[in-house]
């Protein structure tokens, strides 16, 4: 009976793995996995050659791969032609968070589990979404370029920063990441955070929320649910995107919904680029109607280099807190879900398929999550 093979897509580390053995995430260290995966009888196969369909070495490879992990950082997009192409293809693995580059649907009329790392970097991406707001809100990158050009113009700076105190800051999403984001943001002392989602929180969850403010500012009762997105926006001066990207959310953020934004507000997308209309957010920020956009997702990954978020920017320069994407995969993060993989494999391997329930996107033809679009029903 020949090898199962099992197909590894990741990103190239270059010199970086060999100077960082913690670099897991990156094709050189293949998430420590490869001795695991060989010690079960299965071949692996391990590429950065994902794209174009359907002549990339990632196609070749799913003709008779059984298994496929990929990683958001570089998707590998696993779409219903590559679905009809892989016969033998069983299960996929997300190395991270965030399964919307599997076509969940032809997966699931194939019967093809979808399994991701969950949480496995929830409080990186919340760090990471803390570090934006406030890169964008204090203007941090206009002080720090004055610094390093030689320059002291006060005024020329300060005009552009604010504090985060007593600032209206919604999420859209309040899962894993759009939870730990309001929990982190209760330190600034915000007059309100405000969320939507179809999926309400806990009351203990947001009593948790409120009782921290109570107790670290002297204020409780700042958590609302807001049903309508664009009243939550109309009142916000800092929105943070925390949701997957489904049918739904795809291109959520277009020039029609951002008119609904205070004008000079501050936009920031961890979740996925693809939920902003990119040239509508430009523009956004380019007439001042956003005083910033930031995060590390963008629709198409690696970016063009003419991407318009790598140049969109205000007139004073300060609107553009954009990084490539890495909120997610810091080295702590990295361990953890190159350990989650591996976990992921050995419930395979060892046809228990007694996977963490939280760790199933789609199984058996259905929705094991209803995170994916609010029509989604659990298992
Ligand atoms: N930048 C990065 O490195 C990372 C990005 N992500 C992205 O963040 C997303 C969220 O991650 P988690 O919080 O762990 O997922 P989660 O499943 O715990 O929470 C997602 C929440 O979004 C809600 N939601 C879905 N569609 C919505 C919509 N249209 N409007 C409002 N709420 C909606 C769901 O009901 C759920 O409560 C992932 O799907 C992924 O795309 C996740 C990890 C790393």
């Amino acid at each position: 009976m020949s090898k199962g093979k099992v197909l590894l897509v990741l990103y190239e580390g270059g010199k970086h793995a060999q100077e960082q053995e913690k670099l897991l995430g990156c094709i050189e260290n293949e998430l420590g996995v490869r001795k695991f995966i060989e010690e079960q009888g299965y071949e692996l196969v391990a590429t950065t050659d994902k794209d174009p369909e359907p002549t990339s070495t990632v196609d070749k490879e799913l003709k008779d791969a059984e298994i496929v992990i990929t990683t958001p950082f570089f998707p590998a997009y696993i779409s219903r032609n590559r679905i009809a192409e892989a016969p033998n293809l069983k299960l996929c693995i997300t190395a991270g968070v965030g399964s919307d580059h599997v076509d969940l649907e032809a997966a699931n009329e194939r019967k093809i589990t979808v399994t991701e790392v969950t949480g496995s970097n929830v409080v990186s991406v919340a760090e990471h979404v803390l570090a934006t707001i406030l890169v964008l809100i204090r203007n941090y990158n206009g002080g720090h370029q004055q610094a390093i050009d030689g320059e002291w113009d006060i005024a020329g700076v300060a005009k552009n920063v604010y504090d985060l105190e007593d600032k209206v800051i919604s999420t859209v999403g309040a899962g894993r990441i759009g939870y730990r984001v309001l929990e982190r943001l209760v330190a600034f002392n915000p007059k309100k955070l405000l969320y939507y989602d179809y999926q309400e929180l806990p009351t203990e969850a947001v009593n948790r929320l409120n009782a921290a403010s109570e107790l670290f500012n002297g204020r409780g009762n700042i958590v609302q649910r807001v049903e309508k997105m664009e009243d939550m926006l109309a009142q916000s001066d800092v929105v943070t995107i925390n949701c997957p990207l489904h049918k739904d959310s795809k291109g959520l953020f277009n020039k029609q919904l951002i008119s609904h934004m205070k004008n000079g507000a501050y936009l920031v997308n961890t979740a996925r680029g693809a939920i902003c209309v990119a040239e509508d957010v430009a523009e956004a920020v380019r007439s001042g109607k956003l005083a910033g956009y930031g995060g590390d997702v963008w629709n198409k990954q690696p970016a063009p280099k003419n991407h318009p978020w790598r140049s969109m920017d205000n007139k004073d320069h300060v609107g553009n807190a954009m990084t490539v994407h890495i909120s997610g995969t810091s080295l702590d993060a990295q361990k953890r879900y190159a350990q989650g993989v591996k976990n992921i494999l050995n419930s395979y391997f060892s046809k228990k398929f007694d996977y963490r329930p939280q760790d199933v996107i789609v199984q058996n033809g259905t929705y094991a999550t209803r995170a994916y679009g609010q029509e989604k029903k659990s298992l």
